[in-house]
């Protein structure tokens, strides 16, 4: 086929959401990505407990690793107040220009950073002039959630009260980050049972909060 996932993924949103209108979006994504064919979007059973940890949090500045097509940023910047700012990371240049087509389409402002999380996070300070996240979304390559929270930590980018929330902490499995995370005196973690998006197979979301 011609088109890749992701592209059909944006043609049904630009078919069937309303442009603005956030919730349309998300629900087109869904319902795509339940009948017609799967895709690795957090889907809305874990997306309700992604939006209750970024209610909760009420974060000002946020982080995202792993763009995909948008669909948890979305669900996160639709819950933010104005003036609150959201970064995402993405390395792969076709998703993060779906992922900006399918944002434009709910109506909001995010900025997408293409590139490696290895190279962009020591960055981030310097560039985006920011102090601490208050908010981090992990969803990237299950193999560098542990890599890249560490280096979160040596960039200073964490403060104490900062939320980490760890995507497919059991269906991939993250199982080296999962185990710092509930071994580590600098953090209090949580499990969120779930169910892999899409389907009936178990998966879950771990939130961390950085102590000091
Ligand atoms: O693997 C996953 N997602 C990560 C991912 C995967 C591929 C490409 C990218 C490219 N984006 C990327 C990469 C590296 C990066 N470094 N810095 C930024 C950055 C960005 C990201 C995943 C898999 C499954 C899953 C699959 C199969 C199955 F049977 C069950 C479950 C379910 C999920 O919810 C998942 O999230
Ligand atoms: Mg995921």
């Amino acid at each position: 086929s011609g088109t890749s996932r992701p592209v059909r993924i944006l043609h049904h949103v630009q078919k069937v959401a309303q442009y603005g209108d956030a919730q349309s979006v998300l629900s087109a994504v869904d319902s795509y990505c339940s009948k017609i064919e799967w895709a690795m979007n957090v889907g809305d059973l874990k997306g309700q407990i992604l939006d209750a940890v970024v209610l909760e949090t009420r974060p000002h500045y946020v982080l995202e690793l792993g763009t995909y097509c948008g669909y948890s940023t979305v669900r996160i910047a639709r819950l933010l107040p104005p003036g609150a700012r959201l970064f995402s990371i993405e390395m792969n240049p076709q998703y993060a220009q779906v992922a900006r087509e399918i944002i434009q389409h709910a109506g909001l402002d995010v900025d997408i950073l293409v590139g490696c999380t290895s190279d962009l996070i020591p960055q981030l300070k310097k560039k985006l002039d920011i102090e601490k996240f208050d908010f981090v979304f992990i969803d990237h390559w299950k193999v560098s959630y542990l890599r890249d929270t560490k280096l979160l930590e040596e960039c200073d980018l964490l403060r104490p009260g900062s939320v980490l929330l760890a995507d497919n902490v059991t269906c991939p499995g993250a199982p080296d980050y999962l185990h710092y995370m509930r071994t580590s005196p600098r953090y209090e973690s949580q499990y969120f049972p779930s169910r892999l998006e899409y389907l009936q197979v178990e998966d879950g979301m771990e939130k961390s909060v950085f102590l000091a």
